[in-house]
């Protein structure tokens, strides 16, 4: 375990300490440990149920841990929740919160509802649609977007107020490739000016692409973490990740199934 100095150091954008949740009978995290550095491109990878929602959730003061602890730039998530959400942005899987309103209005009440001046919203909200390819249907209710906008309108939302750290779950996921490429340009700009991201992806190839970090999880708990470099040691992402995965798994295939 770090020090308390350690933990509240400002290179280090999210620190994780034995983070812990379990429903009922199911350990969904197993006291996971993580650092992320300011300025880096996170990925976090794992097979389907591993945790990684529910591990991104608690990172962000959606889910209360059962135990363990979140610091973001040095704000305990759950002791200064209003320091720490302050400075994040979040893109959640699964729905909008409010999806009745227009696109434009949920960027705006976004930007609102964190407490930013209405005229710097007003001048955000079109630069937003603008780079979300989202122009066409900025007064279109979002229950009425295909997944794909639904995930960019998020996306959108989370970024309104420029923060420090991003964290996405599956930003990617049913987003067309045009839309996908302008968006990773904007987040490794984002990047470059001192941001940070973690994103979740079962997309290993994009995952190795854009990002310079990984954390491999699997049951709850963390196989690897570190540089990419390191993780990967020589291998394609893909393959070092089934390589760790498939060792947790080891099964048979199905005998009956042939023709
Ligand atoms: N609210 C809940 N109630 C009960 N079990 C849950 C709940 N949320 C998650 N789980 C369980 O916890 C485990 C981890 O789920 P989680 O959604 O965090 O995985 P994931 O890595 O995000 O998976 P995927 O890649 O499929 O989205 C799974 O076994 C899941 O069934």
């Amino acid at each position: 375990m770090l020090e308390k100095a350690a933990l509240v150091d400002p290179h280090h954008a999210v620190v994780i300490r034995a983070l812990g949740k379990q429903f009922g009978e199911k350990v969904a995290v197993n006291g996971i440990d993580l650092t992320i550095p300011a300025g880096s491109f996170y990925g976090f990878v794992g097979p389907n149920g591993a945790g990684k929602t529910t591990t991104m959730s608690m990172m962000t003061g959606l889910l209360r841990p059962d135990h363990g602890q979140v610091w973001l730039h040095g704000f305990d998530m759950w002791q200064a929740p209003h320091d720490a959400k302050a400075i994040l942005g979040v893109l959640v899987d699964g729905a909008v919160v409010f999806p009745r309103l227009t696109g434009a209005q949920l960027i705006t009440y976004s930007g609102l509802l964190r407490g930013m001046d209405a005229e710097v919203v007003a001048e955000r909200v079109p630069d937003l649609l603008r780079v979300m390819d989202l122009e066409d249907a900025a007064n279109k209710m979002v229950a009425d977007y295909s997944a794909g906008m639904t995930k960019k309108i998020g996306l959108a939302a989370a970024m309104i107020h420029s923060p420090h750290v991003l964290v996405l779950d599956e930003p990617f996921e049913a987003v067309d490739p045009v839309s996908s490429a302008r968006i990773r340009a904007i987040l490794n700009d984002y990047v470059a000016s001192g941001g940070t991201v973690m994103i979740s992806s079962h997309v290993m190839d994009l995952v190795e692409r854009t990002c310079d970090h990984v954390a491999v999880i699997d049951r709850g708990e963390v196989l690897a973490s570190g540089p990419m470099a390191d993780v990967t040691a020589g291998m394609s992402l893909e393959d070092r990740f089934v390589s760790m995965v498939s060792t947790e798994h080891a099964g048979e295939g199905l005998s009956w199934f042939h023709t």
